[in-house]
This record gives C-alpha cells, structure tokens and sequence, in this order.
C-alpha cells in the first residue's frame, strides 16, 4: 500500500435502559469498540454514547455524531418489538435515504443463529455524508452481524453486513475505509479499489 490511511471517526451508541442506568455493566460499546479495531486498518476515533430507550434523546445523539463528522455510527439496542423499543423510529426519524439492505442482510445472518432473529426490526440509514446502522442488542449480536458466518477454514458463508459499509462510504462522501481482510473483506467494485 502506498497511500496513507484515512482517519476516520466513529459514533457508537448503546441504547439500553438498564445498562445506561448502571442495573448492568454496558458490554455494547466494548464490543463495538473491539471489532471495530479489529477489522479496520484506518486510524480510527471513536465517539461513544449510552443513553437509554428515548425517541427523541436517541435521534437527537444521531443528529449530534452526523453533524460532528462522523462517517459511520453504529447503534446497538432497542430494535426489538417491547414497548421501550424504539431504535429503529428514532433512526428513520432522522434519515434522508433508507438502506434496506442492511436490515435484510442482518436478519438473514442472525437467523443462523437464532430463529428470533426475526424480531429485529433494525434499520440503516443516510443523513448528509453519515450511515448509520442499528445492530441488535445482544453484545454477542454485534460480532455476528457485522462479520457474518464463517467455516471452518475462515470462508464466508454468509457475508456479514461490513463487507458492504466502506463502498457506501465512498459513495456519500466519506474516508477511504480499510479492512482486514482476515475479519472481513471488503467489497468494492474495480474501478472503486484504491491504488494510491
Ligand atoms: N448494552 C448492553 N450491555 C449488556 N447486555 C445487553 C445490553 N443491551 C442488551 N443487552 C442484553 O441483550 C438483551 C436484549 O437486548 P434489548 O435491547 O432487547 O434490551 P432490553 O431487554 O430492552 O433491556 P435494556 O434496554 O434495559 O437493555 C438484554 O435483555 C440484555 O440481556
Ligand atoms: N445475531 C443475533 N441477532 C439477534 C439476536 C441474537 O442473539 N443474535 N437476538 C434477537 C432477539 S431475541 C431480538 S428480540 C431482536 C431485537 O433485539 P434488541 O431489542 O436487543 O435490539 O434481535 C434479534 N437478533
């Protein structure tokens, strides 16, 4: 590689009731933190949240970590169906263009791993240059979602959500995102591959 690495800067957000409380330790901002640095090659600076399940509190820390130049924010919590569950509202609330596919693909990942998978009712969306994804809550979640599943010898079975997060971020606007192969491959189409 003979280019610098992009710095880029990362909102996490745990959305828990009990954990922003102190009822239990948060594991959701640790394990966002820890694959991340796992999987990116890129300078990274993170901008940790937890906050409990509030509608407005939620998009307003959205619109917060958008405005602060965050490329990506990543959201952990309050996607399923319970009456404080109000992730994916306070998300859509805040979004210029939804995403899907994101939300596909992370049903159809974690329905390998649980059959409740279908409770989650998980978003992703654009604001200005910002994608913001919502994860499950489940810490354990957050690893299988973003990585996917793999064999016995590292093959992808089913790809993970991450391999398609650094194109989108070159199409709105954002750093250059480099992963570890090893963790996760990241797709871009040719013409998109960066060669200095
Ligand atoms: N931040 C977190 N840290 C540790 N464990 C968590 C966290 N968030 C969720 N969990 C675990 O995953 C389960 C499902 O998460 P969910 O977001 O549905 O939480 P919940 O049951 O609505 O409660 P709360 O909002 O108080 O975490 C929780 O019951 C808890 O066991
Ligand atoms: N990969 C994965 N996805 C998962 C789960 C899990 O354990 N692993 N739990 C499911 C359950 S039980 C629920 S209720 C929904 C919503 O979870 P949330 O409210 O914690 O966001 O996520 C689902 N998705």
């Amino acid at each position: 590689m003979s280019y610098e690495l992009d710095p880029v800067t990362i909102g996490i957000v745990s959305i828990s009731d009990r954990a922003s409380s102190g009822s239990y330790q948060d594991l959701g901002l640790p394990a966002l933190q820890d694959w991340l640095t796992k999987a990116l090659q890129n300078p990274i600076t993170f901008e940790p949240r937890l906050i409990p399940d509030e509608k407005e509190l939620i998009s307003q820390t959205l619109i917060e970590l958008t405005t602060a130049g965050c490329a990506l924010v990543l959201t952990t919590g309050g996607t399923g169906p319970a009456v404080r569950d109000v992730t994916p509202e306070a998300t859509l609330a805040v979004a210029h263009k939804e995403m899907p596919g994101f939300g596909e693909q992370m049903r159809q990942i974690s329905l390998t791993f649980v059959p409740t998978a279908i409770l989650s009712r998980q978003v992703a969306v654009i604001r200005d240059n910002t994608l913001i994804i919502n994860l499950p809550g489940q810490p354990k979640a957050i690893a299988e979602t973003l990585e996917g599943l793999k064999d016995a010898e590292g093959k992808p079975l089913v790809h993970g959500i991450f391999a398609a997060v650094p194109y989108c971020i070159d199409l709105i606007g954002g750093p250059y995102f480099e992963t570890h192969d090893g963790v996760c491959k990241a797709f871009r189409p040719k013409s998109a591959i960066r060669t200095q």
